[in-house]
């Protein structure tokens, strides 16, 4: 069952085309990884799936019930984590939480109780000092426990890893993997290696436009490589082979030679008497997939508009 359903999406500002149209479909239970460069649109579109922005054209629906600007109907659905979280820095995390429960109507019972499983899950359980002495990792953590605290159907992150250093960044990741049999997860990011990592579906947006969705198994499966890379031990056997064969060298000692040359490339190398340390397949990155689908619109794009 699909937990967002975005239609047509499009929002203007002043004269500025940020939401061209979009279409969107996240299934319930998956962690969607939101992809785009900075300006692509991404909290824009966050904000309007949170009902906090009016937009021009188009529908959002959280299951059935469609998102209507002003109105809170839909947010009891959802947990959101903004992109700079602030807090009253003068509480420490029990108090803060208390207060958020408080306002989302919760008993006071419930509260506490989920209080102490949420900071147990953010690894904040014995945490007693003041919001304000918290490094910007700690204030994710708390932030992503704000977030839960209603047991939310869809958690919202905006760029929940972009200002952290790798073991803060992991944390935040281990977090959101962890809740996903409670709750879908919808993060937006640049670091594609943290979706790599956690995400079971990918969306790409670029200047408004999605370019790309889809479970990330089958979108590696669909554009799997068929290159390998020989490394040699020697700089000159790597010159040698990439001349003779017309390959890449992608660096001093490696060249990069493709599934149906390789036998040839080998046959040669065996009676030229050259060695290989290593004969590896090329494995495409998540990385290397959205350049190559982002260029490839680009240049599309171009083409067609040469075509006008
Ligand atoms: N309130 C606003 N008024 C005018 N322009 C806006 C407003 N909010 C966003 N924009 C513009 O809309 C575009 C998309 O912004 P948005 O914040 O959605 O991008 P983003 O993908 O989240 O990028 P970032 O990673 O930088 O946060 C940008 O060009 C931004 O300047």
């Amino acid at each position: 069952m699909q937990i967002v359903t975005i239609q047509n999406l499009k929002k203007i500002f002043k004269d500025k085309e940020v939401l061209k149209g979009i279409n969107l479909e996240i299934p319930e239970n998956s962690i969607f990884g939101f992809i785009g460069k900075n300006g692509a649109g991404k909290t824009t579109t966050m904000k309007s799936i949170l009902g906090l922005l009016k937009v021009d054209e188009g529908s959002i629906k959280i299951y059935d019930d469609i998102v209507t600007f002003g109105e809170n109907k839909t947010n009891k659905y959802i947990g959101y984590l903004p992109d700079v979280p602030e807090f009253y820095r003068f509480m420490n995390a029990r108090e803060y939480l208390k207060l958020c429960g408080e306002a989302l109507g919760l008993a006071n019972d419930i509260v506490v109780k989920r209080t102490e499983e949420l900071l147990t899950l953010v690894g904040l359980a014995n945490e007693v000092s003041r919001i304000k002495g918290y490094s910007r990792g700690m204030k994710q953590r708390l932030g992503i426990a704000q977030a839960l605290l209603g047991k939310p159907k869809l958690l919202i992150c905006d760029e929940p890893t972009s200002a952290l250093d790798p073991k803060g960044r992991k944390e935040i990741l281990d977090i959101l993997s962890s809740v996903k049999n409670e709750t879908t997860v919808l993060f937006s990011t640049h670091i594609l290696t943290d979706v790599e990592r956690i995400c079971t579906h990918v969306v790409f947006l670029d200047e408004g436009v999605i370019k790309l969705q889809g479970k990330i198994d089958e979108i590696k499966k669909m554009h799997q490589s068929n290159e390998y890379i020989i490394q040699f031990l020697d700089e000159n056997h790597a010159k040698k082979i990439s001349k003779r064969f017309e390959l890449d060298l992608v660096n001093p000692i490696e060249v990069k030679v493709l599934v149906q040359k390789l036998n040839e490339v080998l046959a040669y190398m065996i009676k030229e008497n050259i060695a290989f340390s290593k004969i590896e397949f090329l494995e495409k990155t998540l990385e290397s997939f959205y350049l190559e689908v982002i260029q490839k619109w680009s240049r599309f794009y171009h083409f067609s508009r040469k075509n006008y």
